[in-house]
């Protein structure tokens, strides 16, 4: 094997990749961007892969989710409170109702780059480079919006601070304080047949507050109960940005991708002799990998010995992505080899990518029952197998979305249209993913009990 280098990817063969024109301005580009300040701490980093050694034990859930790709367009702060609070909604049912301690990483503050299935898109005859992210191109379609230019890196950087310097705010400024938990509810949630429920949730907990308050235990001496932790996550796809962004710490003189705390391989990109799984061996971060599937369980152990060779509880999170249907017959025999074989990693669940469906008025959706089916799917096999379903992996959004098919609304192919305004992937709306957490929540409880 060759010595690893933060740019040692180069030298191997790469998917998904734009090709930018002016070599010169991508190279000033990156140059610029290393000597720019690291978007995330490393012992931030090594607390999060230390909370995922605990998912990996089966202690505790990994919550993962947020933007299929965000946006410099759409970037304001009522978006980002949205998805915060959506994402501290489900960590609350998932540990009040579920029973279990929840990790929560958001997929924020840096998912900016997408892979795509075809390197050109057509309309109307016209066939243009499809849009492959913010970080890469604009999503308008035309020849101009669609060519690679090498200063996005620079905006995508800066829309990352803010958005990481606005989500540090709510962690710590007392949004996250667990006496505001009935106003994380958003608006447009108040006719959500699951309100109740989670207005029950929210009054045993603060009647579990008050208790705790004549117990002496308050907010002033317990933090916990007004600040919450939120890690950064995104597919690290663009690797001449994260490049820029890894950083040799100095407490441990390790590397660090320090464009966020976790980053994770797609299912395109994760070749085993190439640049994606180069990178990505040499960087101290917790890492995560798509698994399709199409994986077998050969290739799953050489994958997992790419990516963990010291097998270290909390340095690999598998994330499946099967569809439902695929998932009940092709998971159980990888789960039972990673565990013959001793491999500690934490498994968790994309039930979006592998159930994205064409509609027939044309809309990329995902139907909720489909999304349900593969989390029921992940939950049996891994009770069948008595290893631990260790989390979930969501494109979600706080905004009132119309963009995944049913639901306790039964949202109808013909309400695709109202409010659809994904610039790639459909994703769940905060009525949905309240539903889901609700049924996860419910699952969870069942397992451990
Ligand atoms: O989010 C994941 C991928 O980028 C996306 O599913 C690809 O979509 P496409 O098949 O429309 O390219
Ligand atoms: C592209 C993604 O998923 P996958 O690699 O599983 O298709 C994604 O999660 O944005």
């Amino acid at each position: 094997m060759t010595t690893w280098t933060p740019q040692s990817w180069r030298a191997f063969p790469i998917q998904q990749q734009p090709h930018y024109d002016d070599q010169a301005l991508l190279s000033s580009v990156e140059q610029q961007l290393h000597k720019y300040p690291p978007l995330v701490f490393a012992q931030e980093t090594r607390d999060l892969f230390s909370q995922l050694g605990q998912v990996a034990e089966g202690k505790a859930f990994l919550l993962q989710g947020g933007d299929c790709a965000e946006s410099f367009s759409d970037f304001n702060a009522p978006k980002i409170r949205d998805t915060f609070k959506v994402l501290l909604q489900m960590a609350v049912v998932l540990t009040f109702a579920g029973g279990c301690p929840v990790v929560k990483v958001a997929r924020m503050a840096g998912q900016y780059a997408k892979p795509r299935s075809s390197d050109l898109e057509t309309i109307a005859g016209v066939s243009l480079p499809s849009y492959r992210g913010d970080i890469v191109n604009s999503f308008e379609f035309t020849a101009e919006a669609r060519k690679p230019d090498p200063n996005r890196l620079m905006t995508a950087y800066h829309h990352s601070a803010a958005t990481l310097n606005l989500l540090r705010a709510f962690a710590q400024g007392g949004l996250a304080d667990l006496h505001q938990v009935s106003r994380w509810n958003l608006g447009f949630v108040d006719a959500n047949p699951l309100k109740g429920r989670y207005q029950d949730v929210a009054q045993r907990i603060q009647e579990a507050l008050r208790f705790m308050e004549i117990c002496g235990i308050t907010a002033e001496n317990s933090p916990s109960i007004r600040e919450t932790s939120l890690y950064t996550s995104h597919e690290a796809l663009l690797l001449n940005y994260e490049e820029a962004l890894t950083r040799r710490d100095s407490l441990t003189g390790e590397w660090y991708d320090c464009s966020a705390h976790m980053v994770w391989i797609g299912e395109r990109t994760r070749q085993l002799d190439h640049a994606h799984i180069e990178f990505f061996r040499g960087i101290k971060n917790p890492v995560g990998v798509k698994v399709g599937p199409g994986m077998d369980e050969v290739d799953l152990l050489r994958l997992i010995d790419a990516l963990n060779p010291d097998n270290i509880p909390g340095r690999l999170t598998l994330i499946t992505r099967m569809g439902a249907d695929k998932l009940a017959e092709k998971l159980p025999a990888l789960v039972r080899r990673v565990e013959r074989e001793g491999r500690k990693v934490v498994w968790s669940s994309d039930p979006m990518h592998g159930n994205t469906v064409k509609a027939s008025n044309d809309y990329k959706t995902r139907d909720f029952e489909a999304i349900l089916r593969e989390i029921r799917y992940f939950f049996a096999v891994h009770q069948a197998e008595g290893t631990h379903a260790g989390g979930i992996h969501l494109e979600m959004t706080g905004d009132n979305v119309t963009e995944c098919t049913g639901g306790a609304y039964g949202l109808s192919e013909n309400d695709l249209s109202k409010r659809y305004t994904t610039q790639c992937d459909p994703r769940l709306n905060s009525d949905q993913v309240l539903e889901l957490a609700f049924l996860i929540a419910d699952t969870l409880r069942a397992v451990r009990k």
